[in-house]
């Protein structure tokens, strides 16, 4: 059996708080569980979106020197590290959080220098035996998912050809991300991994790689397809937790999952929002868990400005989408709109004003899917237009503006505010500025973001849309 085994085991006392949040952690010997190894694989998924649309592109629009804010970023990330009351400050380094060395060479390799401090506090108690559940909350863009992909691949016996870790996600676009993660990270091991996304298993193959990426519809589908065994899963992980457990959404799925785990296994749960509405089942999913939470005051990230226009009738929010496009120099956007319709007028609108436009929806085929995204990713479209279906977990760094075109509310029409986090933590990862631009044009739109706003108890600041010069000074400044 080849063991992982931590580089040196130097943990703290962990019964601590994050942000200044009381855990109910306890001490922690941080004996890594790990064993090891590496291989993929690749292929689609799920969704869980509303409607179609189209995709028009063609290249050209708004540009930015990535490579000095890269620069700028980096100069300024060491600064925010050592910041006490961010939430990317760390005491130790990430050789003292009993991680394998071939783990460290592949962080080190990432570029990674210190830990966040939801990965310092959360990766000992993560890796500490015997395994105990793990709730753990932190901003968006603070490097969660560092903190369970390490936890998988410490965990992993790599001479033992068995699903041991699976992790479940709400989107095909994450699953995707987080494999490239594990696979940066897991390079010096021998380990292997999968996708459970939509057709990326043949007919008749059994899941013999060490861990599982996918999205419960699909994973779902394997098990009854007895395609994934799970009696040597030990390791179950749900990234969005809150979404994955929502009533309303993926929580029959991956309840049902986990109940076809007979045996005992750690349930991780990570997300940046664990709101009231899903406690019962959190609570289910993973009981006796260590937990690291926010409070509600701490939930959204500094780096991020936050902007309203009020936009005279919808008609008028396309008008502002497009001077604001005209005038601005934007590194790359994301514009999140509420259904199929509008996405498809803006972007006819946009791209007759000669820019370059993709937009992204859970009705698209999976192939489509994936081209949209990696071709964003590149970089080589500058502005995607999407639903919530990427709203949670897609980092891309280059992106330092989201514009909220319509207000997110949920399936009643409440004003939404775990969504509006989400959305707006698309910019300012890990310690980079960005800027959330959010559309009124009515009463109920503004209330619905008045009631955001007094939810996260943040300030969204107004920009004019008759003073365009003012407006341009103001966002300039945010997006610098
Ligand atoms: N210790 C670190 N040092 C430098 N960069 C890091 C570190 N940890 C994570 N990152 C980078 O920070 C970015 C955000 O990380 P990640 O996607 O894990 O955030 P998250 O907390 O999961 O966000 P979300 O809530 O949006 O899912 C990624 O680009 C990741 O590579």
């Amino acid at each position: 059996m080849r063991v992982l085994l931590p580089v040196e085991d130097d943990v703290e006392d962990l019964s601590t708080t994050l942000g200044g949040l009381s855990t109910n952690a306890e001490k922690s010997q941080a004996k890594p569980a790990s064993k090891e190894t590496l291989q993929d694989a690749k292929t689609e998924d799920d969704t869980k979106d509303d409607e179609p649309s189209d995709v028009n592109e063609n290249d050209a629009v708004e540009e930015e020197d990535i490579n000095d804010d890269e620069l700028e970023v980096e100069v300024k990330l060491a600064d925010i590290q050592a910041d006490p009351n961010s939430p990317l400050y760390s005491v130790k380094d990430f050789s003292k959080l009993g991680l394998h060395e071939n783990l460290l060479k592949g962080i080190y390799e990432m570029g990674f220098v210190k830990p966040s401090k939801i990965q310092e506090r959360a990766l000992p108690l993560l890796l500490a035996n015997p395994p105990r559940n793990m709730i753990g909350q932190s901003q968006s863009g603070t490097g969660k998912t560092a903190a369970f992909v390490l936890t998988m691949l410490s965990r992993v016996d790599y001479d033992l050809n068995m699903p041991q870790a699976l992790c479940l996600l709400p989107s095909r676009e994450l699953a995707r991300q987080t494999m490239e993660v594990v696979e940066k990270m897991g390079k010096y091991t021998p380990m292997r991994a999968k996708y459970a996304i939509k057709d990326s298993v043949k007919k008749g193959e059994k899941i013999d790689a060490h861990i599982i990426i996918g999205t419960p519809g699909t994973v779902t589908d394997l098990i009854r397809k007895r395609a994934l065994p799970l009696d040597s899963i030990k390791l179950i992980v749900l990234d969005e937790a809150d979404n994955m457990l929502d009533m309303q959404g993926l929580a029959d799925q991956t309840m049902r999952i986990k109940g076809f785990i007979k045996h005992e296994c750690q349930a991780v749960l990570f997300s940046a929002t664990f709101p009231d509405n899903v406690r019962a089942f959190i609570q289910s999913f993973a009981p006796k868990a260590n937990e690291i939470r926010l409070k509600a005051t701490e939930l959204t990230v500094d780096g991020i400005k936050q902007f309203y226009m009020n936009c005279r009738d919808s008609e008028h929010k396309i008008e502002v989408l497009s001077m604001l496009y005209s005038l601005m120099t934007v590194g790359q956007s994301i514009i999140f709109v509420r259904t199929r319709k509008t996405a498809e007028r803006i972007a006819s609108r946009m791209t007759a004003e000669g820019h370059a436009i993709v937009f992204l929806h859970g009705a698209q085929d999976v192939a489509e899917r994936d081209k949209v995204m990696d071709r964003f990713k590149r970089g080589d479209i500058k502005v995607l237009i999407t639903t919530n279906v990427i709203a949670r977990g897609i980092d891309i760094q280059q992106v330092n503006l989201v514009i909220n075109y319509d207000i997110p509310v949920d399936g009643d029409n409440r004003p939404d505010p775990e969504t509006y986090l989400h959305r707006i933590g698309r910019t300012g990862r890990f310690g980079r500025t960005g800027a959330s631009v959010n559309f009124v044009h009515d009463e109920v739109s503004l209330d619905q973001m008045e009631a955001i706003q007094e939810s996260l108890g943040c300030n969204i600041t107004m920009v004019p849309t008759d003073d365009w010069e003012k407006a341009h000074k103001i966002l300039k400044k945010a997006l610098k």
